[in-house]
Protein backbone atom coordinates (compact mmCIF):
# COMPACT_ATOMS: atom_id res chain seq x y z
CA UNK A 1 0.00 0.00 0.00
CA UNK A 2 1.38 3.21 -1.05
CA UNK A 3 2.08 5.98 1.85
CA UNK A 4 1.96 9.10 -0.08
CA UNK A 5 3.83 10.58 3.04
CA UNK A 6 1.51 14.06 2.56
CA UNK A 7 1.69 16.25 5.40
CA UNK A 8 -1.64 17.47 6.62
CA UNK A 9 -2.59 21.38 7.22
CA UNK A 10 -3.33 21.90 10.63
CA UNK A 11 -6.00 24.98 11.29
CA UNK A 12 -5.40 27.01 14.24
CA UNK A 13 -8.76 26.63 17.13
CA UNK A 14 -10.17 30.03 18.93
CA UNK A 15 -8.16 28.89 22.11
CA UNK A 16 -4.70 28.22 20.60
CA UNK A 17 -5.15 24.51 20.25
CA UNK A 18 -4.50 23.14 16.29
CA UNK A 19 -6.50 20.73 14.67
CA UNK A 20 -5.91 18.48 11.43
CA UNK A 21 -7.46 19.22 8.41
CA UNK A 22 -8.65 15.64 7.64
CA UNK A 23 -10.12 13.08 10.06
CA UNK A 24 -10.72 9.64 10.15
CA UNK A 25 -14.15 8.69 11.64
CA UNK A 26 -15.62 5.72 13.65
CA UNK A 27 -19.07 6.44 13.01
CA UNK A 28 -19.86 5.38 9.77
CA UNK A 29 -18.81 2.77 7.34
CA UNK A 30 -18.51 -0.09 10.24
CA UNK A 31 -22.42 -0.98 10.53
CA UNK A 32 -23.48 -2.24 13.89
CA UNK A 33 -21.33 -4.06 15.87
CA UNK A 34 -22.11 -6.29 18.89
CA UNK A 35 -22.76 -5.14 22.22
CA UNK A 36 -20.02 -5.89 24.67
CA UNK A 37 -17.74 -7.61 22.29
CA UNK A 38 -14.47 -6.02 21.29
CA UNK A 39 -14.76 -5.92 17.44
CA UNK A 40 -11.21 -6.29 15.80
CA UNK A 41 -11.88 -5.06 12.43
CA UNK A 42 -12.74 -1.56 14.00
CA UNK A 43 -9.50 -1.61 16.03
CA UNK A 44 -7.66 -2.90 12.65
CA UNK A 45 -9.41 0.01 10.69
CA UNK A 46 -8.54 2.85 13.47
CA UNK A 47 -5.11 1.34 12.84
CA UNK A 48 -4.93 1.22 9.73
CA UNK A 49 -5.86 5.24 9.68
CA UNK A 50 -3.13 5.97 11.84
CA UNK A 51 -0.40 3.95 10.17
CA UNK A 52 -1.51 5.86 6.79
CA UNK A 53 -1.28 9.38 8.48
CA UNK A 54 -4.80 9.95 10.44
CA UNK A 55 -3.81 11.84 13.24
CA UNK A 56 -7.68 13.03 13.71
CA UNK A 57 -9.72 10.84 15.20
CA UNK A 58 -13.60 11.67 15.61
CA UNK A 59 -15.59 9.34 17.76
CA UNK A 60 -18.52 9.63 19.83
CA UNK A 61 -20.28 7.94 23.09
CA UNK A 62 -23.18 7.03 20.70
CA UNK A 63 -21.37 5.11 18.49
CA UNK A 64 -20.61 2.40 21.03
CA UNK A 65 -17.01 1.78 19.40
CA UNK A 66 -14.73 4.19 21.66
CA UNK A 67 -13.10 0.88 23.31
CA UNK A 68 -12.15 0.14 19.61
CA UNK A 69 -11.03 3.57 18.62
CA UNK A 70 -8.84 3.37 22.18
CA UNK A 71 -7.83 0.21 21.49
CA UNK A 72 -6.38 0.89 17.63
CA UNK A 73 -4.81 4.36 19.09
CA UNK A 74 -3.27 1.46 21.70
CA UNK A 75 -1.84 -0.42 19.11
CA UNK A 76 -1.01 1.97 16.72
CA UNK A 77 2.42 2.55 18.70
CA UNK A 78 1.93 6.48 18.10
CA UNK A 79 2.75 8.61 20.79
CA UNK A 80 -0.46 10.16 22.54
CA UNK A 81 0.56 13.71 21.77
CA UNK A 82 0.57 13.33 18.19
CA UNK A 83 -2.84 12.16 17.77
CA UNK A 84 -6.02 14.42 17.77
CA UNK A 85 -8.89 12.70 19.84
CA UNK A 86 -12.37 13.70 19.26
CA UNK A 87 -15.03 12.64 21.20
CA UNK A 88 -18.93 13.70 21.78
CA UNK A 89 -21.92 13.18 24.38
CA UNK A 90 -24.93 12.21 23.45
CA UNK A 91 -28.18 13.15 24.91
CA UNK A 92 -27.18 15.31 28.48
CA UNK A 93 -29.56 14.64 31.19
CA UNK A 94 -29.17 18.28 31.96
CA UNK A 95 -28.32 17.24 35.53
CA UNK A 96 -25.20 18.85 37.47
CA UNK A 97 -22.60 16.77 37.05
CA UNK A 98 -23.68 14.80 34.20
CA UNK A 99 -21.07 15.69 31.73
CA UNK A 100 -18.16 15.14 33.59
CA UNK A 101 -20.25 11.96 34.24
CA UNK A 102 -20.17 10.92 30.11
CA UNK A 103 -16.66 12.04 29.29
CA UNK A 104 -14.92 9.91 32.35
CA UNK A 105 -16.56 7.26 30.92
CA UNK A 106 -15.73 7.94 27.69
CA UNK A 107 -12.49 8.16 28.52
CA UNK A 108 -11.84 4.85 30.41
CA UNK A 109 -13.15 2.80 27.40
CA UNK A 110 -11.11 5.52 25.40
CA UNK A 111 -7.99 4.60 27.93
CA UNK A 112 -6.72 7.93 27.94
CA UNK A 113 -6.93 10.63 30.11
CA UNK A 114 -7.81 13.54 27.88
CA UNK A 115 -9.46 13.91 24.71
CA UNK A 116 -8.48 16.89 22.81
CA UNK A 117 -11.92 17.70 21.36
CA UNK A 118 -15.43 17.16 23.28
CA UNK A 119 -18.30 18.09 21.64
CA UNK A 120 -22.15 18.09 22.16
CA UNK A 121 -23.16 15.58 19.77
CA UNK A 122 -26.30 17.67 18.71
CA UNK A 123 -28.81 20.34 20.31
CA UNK A 124 -31.67 18.29 19.60
CA UNK A 125 -32.02 16.86 23.08
CA UNK A 126 -32.35 20.48 24.94
CA UNK A 127 -36.03 21.13 26.14
CA UNK A 128 -35.00 25.19 26.22
CA UNK A 129 -31.92 27.59 25.91
CA UNK A 130 -31.68 27.17 29.44
CA UNK A 131 -30.66 23.70 28.73
CA UNK A 132 -28.40 24.35 26.10
CA UNK A 133 -26.71 26.97 28.47
CA UNK A 134 -26.56 24.73 31.76
CA UNK A 135 -25.23 21.72 29.58
CA UNK A 136 -22.61 24.79 28.27
CA UNK A 137 -21.49 25.54 31.54
CA UNK A 138 -20.55 21.82 32.53
CA UNK A 139 -18.95 21.79 29.39
CA UNK A 140 -16.23 24.60 30.40
CA UNK A 141 -16.04 22.77 33.78
CA UNK A 142 -14.24 20.05 32.67
CA UNK A 143 -12.75 21.97 30.53
CA UNK A 144 -11.18 23.82 33.30
CA UNK A 145 -10.46 20.37 35.46
CA UNK A 146 -7.80 19.39 32.17
CA UNK A 147 -10.06 16.50 31.05
CA UNK A 148 -10.13 17.96 27.31
CA UNK A 149 -8.33 20.52 25.91
CA UNK A 150 -10.99 21.91 23.89
CA UNK A 151 -14.60 22.00 23.81
CA UNK A 152 -17.59 22.01 21.00
CA UNK A 153 -20.84 21.43 19.51
CA UNK A 154 -21.91 19.76 16.97
CA UNK A 155 -25.09 20.32 14.92
CA UNK A 156 -26.03 23.38 16.26
CA UNK A 157 -27.94 25.81 14.14
CA UNK A 158 -27.40 29.70 14.37
CA UNK A 159 -30.20 29.84 16.91
CA UNK A 160 -28.60 27.26 19.14
CA UNK A 161 -25.28 29.07 19.25
CA UNK A 162 -26.73 32.33 20.06
CA UNK A 163 -28.37 30.81 23.12
CA UNK A 164 -24.84 29.39 24.42
CA UNK A 165 -22.69 32.55 23.25
CA UNK A 166 -25.52 34.25 25.81
CA UNK A 167 -24.37 33.18 29.12
CA UNK A 168 -20.68 31.39 27.76
CA UNK A 169 -17.56 32.25 29.11
CA UNK A 170 -15.79 30.41 26.54
CA UNK A 171 -16.97 30.36 23.10
CA UNK A 172 -17.17 26.66 21.37
CA UNK A 173 -14.06 26.34 19.35
CA UNK A 174 -16.00 24.35 16.87
CA UNK A 175 -19.20 23.56 15.34
CA UNK A 176 -19.05 19.91 13.51
CA UNK A 177 -22.18 20.09 10.93
CA UNK A 178 -22.51 17.74 7.69
CA UNK A 179 -21.43 20.10 4.59
CA UNK A 180 -20.73 19.27 0.88
CA UNK A 181 -21.84 21.67 -2.30
CA UNK A 182 -25.28 20.24 -1.70
CA UNK A 183 -25.48 21.45 1.61
CA UNK A 184 -23.05 24.89 1.87
CA UNK A 185 -24.45 25.79 5.12
CA UNK A 186 -24.08 29.45 4.52
CA UNK A 187 -25.76 31.10 7.57
CA UNK A 188 -24.33 29.06 9.58
CA UNK A 189 -20.51 29.09 8.43
CA UNK A 190 -21.14 33.13 8.16
CA UNK A 191 -22.25 32.66 12.29
CA UNK A 192 -19.16 30.78 12.84
CA UNK A 193 -16.77 33.04 10.99
CA UNK A 194 -18.17 36.14 12.53
CA UNK A 195 -17.41 34.31 16.41
CA UNK A 196 -14.19 32.50 15.83
CA UNK A 197 -15.63 28.88 15.29
CA UNK A 198 -14.27 26.58 13.26
CA UNK A 199 -16.42 24.52 11.10
CA UNK A 200 -15.73 20.43 11.00
CA UNK A 201 -17.37 19.01 7.93
CA UNK A 202 -18.87 15.28 7.91
CA UNK A 203 -20.47 14.32 5.02
CA UNK A 204 -17.55 15.87 2.87
CA UNK A 205 -18.14 13.11 0.41
CA UNK A 206 -22.07 13.21 0.00
CA UNK A 207 -21.89 15.02 -3.66
CA UNK A 208 -20.34 12.03 -5.19
CA UNK A 209 -21.53 9.40 -3.04
CA UNK A 210 -25.39 9.50 -1.24
CA UNK A 211 -26.41 12.42 -3.70
CA UNK A 212 -24.91 11.63 -7.24
CA UNK A 213 -25.34 12.47 -9.64
CA UNK A 214 -25.85 15.82 -9.42
CA UNK A 215 -24.91 19.17 -10.82
CA UNK A 216 -21.52 19.32 -9.73
CA UNK A 217 -20.46 16.43 -11.67
CA UNK A 218 -19.45 17.95 -14.56
CA UNK A 219 -17.02 21.16 -12.50
CA UNK A 220 -15.72 17.98 -11.00
CA UNK A 221 -14.78 15.58 -14.13
CA UNK A 222 -12.88 18.74 -15.40
CA UNK A 223 -10.98 19.50 -12.00
CA UNK A 224 -10.12 15.00 -11.82
CA UNK A 225 -8.58 15.68 -15.08
CA UNK A 226 -6.40 19.12 -14.04
CA UNK A 227 -5.43 17.78 -10.92
CA UNK A 228 -5.30 14.12 -11.47
CA UNK A 229 -7.19 13.40 -8.41
CA UNK A 230 -10.62 11.66 -7.47
CA UNK A 231 -13.79 13.64 -7.47
CA UNK A 232 -13.94 12.39 -3.37
CA UNK A 233 -10.35 14.32 -3.28
CA UNK A 234 -11.74 17.16 -5.09
CA UNK A 235 -14.42 16.94 -2.34
CA UNK A 236 -12.21 16.94 0.55
CA UNK A 237 -10.19 19.50 -0.98
CA UNK A 238 -13.50 22.16 -1.43
CA UNK A 239 -13.66 22.21 2.49
CA UNK A 240 -9.88 22.62 3.37
CA UNK A 241 -9.66 25.23 0.84
CA UNK A 242 -12.46 27.47 2.69
CA UNK A 243 -11.20 26.60 6.16
CA UNK A 244 -13.13 23.68 7.17
CA UNK A 245 -11.95 20.41 8.27
CA UNK A 246 -13.82 17.42 6.65
CA UNK A 247 -13.87 14.42 8.36
CA UNK A 248 -14.71 10.86 6.21
CA UNK A 249 -13.98 7.45 6.32
CA UNK A 250 -13.92 4.04 4.98
CA UNK A 251 -13.26 0.57 5.80
CA UNK A 252 -11.14 0.03 2.32
CA UNK A 253 -7.14 0.97 2.96
CA UNK A 254 -6.82 2.05 -0.75
CA UNK A 255 -9.82 4.31 -0.19
CA UNK A 256 -8.10 6.00 2.70
CA UNK A 257 -4.71 5.97 0.88
CA UNK A 258 -6.30 7.46 -2.15
CA UNK A 259 -7.98 10.58 0.19
CA UNK A 260 -4.40 11.77 1.58
CA UNK A 261 -4.10 13.21 -1.86
CA UNK A 262 -6.19 16.37 -1.08
CA UNK A 263 -3.38 17.35 1.04
CA UNK A 264 -1.70 17.87 -2.24
CA UNK A 265 -3.08 19.84 -4.31
CA UNK A 266 -5.02 23.51 -3.96
CA UNK A 267 -8.24 24.47 -5.58
CA UNK A 268 -8.16 28.60 -7.31
CA UNK A 269 -10.84 30.91 -5.61
CA UNK A 270 -12.40 30.45 -9.08
CA UNK A 271 -12.64 26.92 -8.71
CA UNK A 272 -14.01 26.56 -5.32
CA UNK A 273 -17.08 29.11 -6.58
CA UNK A 274 -17.26 27.54 -9.81
CA UNK A 275 -18.28 24.13 -7.20
CA UNK A 276 -20.41 26.22 -5.21
CA UNK A 277 -22.73 27.76 -8.03
CA UNK A 278 -23.35 24.17 -9.25
CA UNK A 279 -23.90 22.78 -5.82
CA UNK A 280 -26.91 25.41 -4.64
CA UNK A 281 -28.98 24.29 -7.82
CA UNK A 282 -29.95 20.87 -5.29
CA UNK A 283 -30.27 19.92 -1.96
CA UNK A 284 -29.49 17.41 -0.44
CA UNK A 285 -29.03 16.51 3.64
CA UNK A 286 -28.12 12.77 4.37
CA UNK A 287 -28.02 13.33 8.44
CA UNK A 288 -30.89 14.57 10.93
CA UNK A 289 -33.20 15.57 8.00
CA UNK A 290 -36.04 15.36 10.11
CA UNK A 291 -34.68 17.40 13.07
CA UNK A 292 -33.59 20.28 11.10
CA UNK A 293 -36.80 20.06 9.04
CA UNK A 294 -36.84 18.56 5.39
CA UNK A 295 -36.30 22.12 3.68
CA UNK A 296 -34.09 23.93 5.86
CA UNK A 297 -30.53 25.64 4.37
CA UNK A 298 -29.22 26.23 8.18
N1 LIG B 1 -21.79 14.76 14.27
C1 LIG B 1 -22.64 14.05 13.55
O1 LIG B 1 -23.87 14.13 13.72
C2 LIG B 1 -22.09 13.11 12.51
C3 LIG B 1 -20.76 12.82 12.49
N2 LIG B 1 -20.23 11.96 11.54
C4 LIG B 1 -18.78 11.68 11.59
O2 LIG B 1 -18.21 11.89 10.31
C5 LIG B 1 -17.61 10.68 9.82
C6 LIG B 1 -17.72 10.61 8.31
O3 LIG B 1 -19.07 10.71 7.93
P1 LIG B 1 -19.58 10.21 6.50
O4 LIG B 1 -20.87 10.84 6.22
O5 LIG B 1 -19.50 8.73 6.45
O6 LIG B 1 -18.43 10.82 5.56
P2 LIG B 1 -18.16 10.80 3.98
O7 LIG B 1 -19.07 11.71 3.27
O8 LIG B 1 -16.71 11.04 3.87
O9 LIG B 1 -18.54 9.36 3.49
C7 LIG B 1 -17.79 8.24 3.79
C8 LIG B 1 -18.57 7.04 3.33
O10 LIG B 1 -18.61 7.04 1.91
C9 LIG B 1 -18.15 5.79 1.43
N3 LIG B 1 -17.37 6.03 0.22
C10 LIG B 1 -16.21 6.63 0.14
N4 LIG B 1 -15.77 6.72 -1.11
C11 LIG B 1 -16.75 6.16 -1.86
C12 LIG B 1 -16.89 5.95 -3.25
N5 LIG B 1 -15.95 6.32 -4.10
N6 LIG B 1 -18.03 5.37 -3.67
C13 LIG B 1 -18.99 4.99 -2.80
N7 LIG B 1 -18.89 5.15 -1.46
C14 LIG B 1 -17.77 5.73 -1.01
C15 LIG B 1 -17.28 5.23 2.53
O11 LIG B 1 -17.23 3.84 2.47
C16 LIG B 1 -17.96 5.74 3.76
O12 LIG B 1 -18.99 4.86 4.16
C17 LIG B 1 -18.33 9.58 10.59
O13 LIG B 1 -17.60 8.38 10.64
C18 LIG B 1 -18.49 10.23 11.95
O14 LIG B 1 -17.27 10.12 12.66
C19 LIG B 1 -21.04 11.43 10.58
C20 LIG B 1 -22.38 11.70 10.55
C21 LIG B 1 -23.03 12.53 11.53
O1 LIG C 1 -22.90 11.05 14.29
C1 LIG C 1 -23.58 10.63 13.37
C2 LIG C 1 -24.94 10.19 13.48
C3 LIG C 1 -25.06 9.16 14.53
C4 LIG C 1 -25.59 9.35 15.73
N1 LIG C 1 -25.55 8.19 16.43
C5 LIG C 1 -24.97 7.24 15.68
C6 LIG C 1 -24.70 5.91 15.94
C7 LIG C 1 -24.05 5.20 14.97
C8 LIG C 1 -23.72 5.77 13.75
C9 LIG C 1 -24.01 7.10 13.48
C10 LIG C 1 -24.63 7.83 14.45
Amino acid sequence: MANLNVTIPALKLNDGASIPMLAYGVGTAWGKKEEGKLDQAIVDGVKTAIKLGYYHLDGAESYKNETELGQGIKESGVDRSKLFVTTKVWEPTGEAGDIERALKQSLKKLQLDYVDLYLIHSPFWAKSEQDLQNTWAEMEAVQKAGLVKTIGVSNYRPQDLEAVLKTAKVTPAVNQIEFHPYLQRVETLEFHKKHGIATTAYGPLTAVTKAAPGPVDDVFSGLEKKYAVSAGEISLRWCIDQDVVPITTSSKEQRLSDYLRAATFKLTPAEIKQINEAGQKKHFRGFWAKKFGDESRL
